[in-house]
């Protein structure tokens, strides 16, 4: 049985669909509802074009839109929690590469069934948690990572990850598959018990603003390539740490179109990870295939 896109959004809502088109009157967003949007400059890494046929990479600048944000339906969670998650829009002047990424690298789970019983258990509380684990492997490897992952006071200290995996064109030969990696300039940086301990409930949004009043947040964009062996359909495998990764730009948020109507309005839109320029495709995971139409589905229930 293949879930319906409507069910599984009414599982990520936690409400069927006439009760979620009520409460979403009252968010901006269905999910990671507690978010905020900037914006900055994606500089690709003149380099790439020897490698990957992909002629988006071949503009110098290119303005970017970004949304960050934390899990979860509810506006005002707490930031003191693990998860992270940056949305962006590369507007190029002729097309538009969209990533829509978490601080996670693993996913729990590989197929529209379990991720529509994840989504429907984890909303029953500590039950609900607790048989995710007896009995989804999947469930229980992402809860494993998450309780090692420890959270951060900034937006800009974490390494953010595609999970997805997409096909490239590469310049000599066939397309070859890999994962978006964003590693931050300065590495992650980790915050201690204590220093949490001193922070309100919510800090993240006032933190990145003023950091990038004066000092841009910046990540290196890898593609991590698979090799033969990897599965590149299932985000629940994370791939070894060894594959080779190429470098494809530098993502600098310094809120320099801030003003502008789409990032004045980024919060009313969607960030689609199947917004792709010529060049790259997305791969068969049914996740990832699945992920436009859900976004397009809440986008319609929220108006
Ligand atoms: C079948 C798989 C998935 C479904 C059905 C799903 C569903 C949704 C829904 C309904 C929303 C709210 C959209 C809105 O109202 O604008 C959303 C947002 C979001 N999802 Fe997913 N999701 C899936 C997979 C993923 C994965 C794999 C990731 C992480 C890599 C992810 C990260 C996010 C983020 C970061 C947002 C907020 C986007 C923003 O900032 O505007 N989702 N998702």
């Amino acid at each position: 049985t293949e879930r319906t896109i409507s069910e599984l959004v009414d599982a990520v809502n936690g409400t069927p669909d006439n009760l979620s088109r009520d409460a979403g009157k009252k968010v901006k967003l269905r999910n990671h509802a507690n978010g905020f949007c900037t914006s900055g400059v994606f500089k690709p890494n003149p380099q790439i074009t020897d490698t990957f046929a992909i002629e988006f990479f071949t503009q110098a600048n290119i303005d970017i839109v970004a949304r960050f944000s934390l899990g979860g339906t509810n506006p005002q969670s707490s930031d003191k929690t693990a998860g992270r998650f940056m949305s962006l829009k590369l507007n190029g002047d002729t097309e538009s590469l969209q990533f829509v990424t978490s601080n996670a690298e693993v996913f729990f789970a590989s197929n529209l069934e379990d991720f529509f019983t994840f989504q429907t258990k984890v909303k029953q509380g500590n039950d609900g948690k607790q048989w995710l684990i007896d009995n989804k492997p999947d469930a229980k490897a992402f809860f494993d990572y998450i309780k090692k992952l420890p959270p951060t006071i900034s937006y800009a200290d974490n390494r953010y990850f595609g999970v997805n995996s997409f096909m490239f064109n590469s310049k000599n030969g066939a397309p070859v598959a890999g994962r978006w990696i964003f590693e931050p300039a300065n590495g992650v940086i980790t915050a201690s018990a204590d220093e949490l301990a001193q922070k309100p409930d919510n800090f993240l949004h006032k933190e990145l603003i003023e950091r990038i009043s004066t000092t841009p947040a910046t990540w290196d964009l890898f593609v991590q390539l698979a090799e033969k062996q990897d599965n590149v359909n299932d985000p629940t495998i994370v791939w070894p740490t060894s594959r080779p990764r190429l470098l494809i730009g530098q993502v600098i948020i310094n809120g320099q179109h801030d003003d502008a109507k789409a990032t004045l309005e980024c919060d009313k839109g969607i960030f689609n990870p199947l917004q792709l320029p010529k060049g790259i495709a997305p791969s068969a995971d049914p996740i990832l295939n699945a992920r436009s139409a859900a976004y397009i589905e809440s986008f319609i229930r929220r108006n």
